[in-house]
């Protein structure tokens, strides 16, 4: 198979579908590789890196999509990347398609083969392409939190961990799955009081496992939610309902009653947010102010450390690119559940129950519409 990697192109994001080491595998197995001039330079990989895998450089984007059977990305397409999306071709990679009704319109009408890292499931009940960046995600929400909670950003001008004498801020995470588990392992390092909310019990009991009393783990009841986070000087967002937009568990007439100079990270953002008065922002400008809270919104935080997160992400989905380049993406998507559950669209026709829920399509579902 002819496998492509454009350059990615969202603000601030230096993440690459794919490492040197991921393209000699794929030349290994007999495939063809094509890269966008300069794609990895932003963590450190030079065209001759790729070169010396296997890969071929091409000048343009337009030249890797026209001449690619599969193209490999971090984040959902852009408009002009839509544009050069074509029938039958499979675009793997991130899409958040819930909260984002012109992306999908564009999908759908494309015909491609869209295939979504955050949906793909295991075993274990996880999202495998979606967990490596949400321990990226949940462990930066901190620092970002930290640095939103400074004065000259407009916070409470609290320490987290506070000092001798001085009680530390209160953390409350939202939703205690990998975002949130990872918050709270760095909230707990910082010296934090950390609260983590979830509706899952069996969360919880794994939560009390990993922290014991270095953390409270509550059951997420509206009158907790509402305790807490008016409680709060930090609040992070990470619950996730796979596949849908998120729900707006912390609501605008909360916000107005938080403490002034309190700060949110809604790490959700990416699946719409779960904070009402979320919007999303960019690196180059990641807070604004909503009744004196300060808001970070930032859709692509991995990007932020784009080394780390490149080589995590492509540990998780190599195994998948490798399986739908061997076997076509009909064979590979027949033979593993698992990788259907990332069939987002395929064909004009949406195939995530949730996704189409959302934005009231018509869901097919993905076995009738690979056969369509
Ligand atoms: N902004 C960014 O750059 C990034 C965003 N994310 C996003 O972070 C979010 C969380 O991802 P993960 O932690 O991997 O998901 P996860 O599935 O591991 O955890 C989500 C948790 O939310 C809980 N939850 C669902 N509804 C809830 C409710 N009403 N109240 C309390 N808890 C609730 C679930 O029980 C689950 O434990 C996703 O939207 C993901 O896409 C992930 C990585 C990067
Ligand atoms: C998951 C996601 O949105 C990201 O890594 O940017
Ligand atoms: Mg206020």
């Amino acid at each position: 198979m002819i496998i492509g990697v454009p350059k990615e192109i969202k603000n601030h994001e230096y993440r690459v579908g794919m490492v040197p080491a991921s393209v000699r595998e794929l030349i290994n197995h007999g495939h063809k590789v094509l890269v966008e001039t300069q794609a990895g330079i932003g963590i450190g990989f030079t065209d001759q890196d790729y070169i010396d895998a296997g890969a071929e450089i091409l000048a343009t984007a337009q030249d890797v999509f026209a001449q690619s059977e599969m193209i490999v990305k971090v984040k959902e397409p852009q408009a002009v990347e839509r544009a050069m999306l074509r029938e039958g071709q499979i675009l793997f990679t991130y899409l958040h398609l819930a909260p984002d009704l012109p992306q999908t319109q564009d999908l759908i009408d494309s015909k491609a083969v869209c295939i979504a890292y955050e949906t793909v499931t295991d075993n274990q009940g996880g999202l495998p392409l979606l967990a490596p960046m949400s321990e990226v995600a949940g462990r930066m929400s901190i620092q970002a939190g930290a640095q939103a909670l400074e004065k000259s950003n407009a916070g409470r001008g609290m320490l987290l961990g506070g000092v001798p004498g001085v009680e530390p801020a209160k953390v409350v995470v939202i939703g205690g799955g990998m975002v949130g588990a990872n918050a709270a392992q760095m909230a707990v390092g910082m010296g934090a009081d950390v609260v983590v909310l979830d509706r899952n019990i069996n969360v919880l009991r794994k939560l009390d496992a990993q922290f014991g009393n270095k953390i409270k783990a509550i059951y997420s009841t509206a009158d907790a939610l509402e305790k807490h986070v008016l409680e709060a000087d930090l609040v992070i967002g990470g619950v996730l309902i796979p596949g849908a937009a998120a729900p707006k568990l912390v609501t605008k007439e909360h916000i107005a009653n938080m403490k002034p100079g309190a700060a949110i990270v809604d790490v959700a953002i990416d699946q719409g947010g779960c904070i009402e008065t979320s919007k999303p922002t960019t690196h180059a400008d990641p807070t604004y102010i909503v009744d004196d809270v300060v808001h970070y919104c930032v859709a692509n935080m991995p990007g932020a450390v784009p080394r780390t997160s490149t080589f995590a992400l492509n540990n998780a989905t190599l195994p998948y690119i490798i399986q739908l380049a061997n076997k076509g993406y009909k064979q590979a998507l027949l033979d593993n559940q698992h990788l259907l559950n990332g069939l987002n669209v395929i064909n004009g026709h949406i195939t995530c129950e949730s996704v189409a829920e959302a934005l009231n399509f018509e869901y097919v579902p993905a076995s009738k519409a690979l056969n369509d």
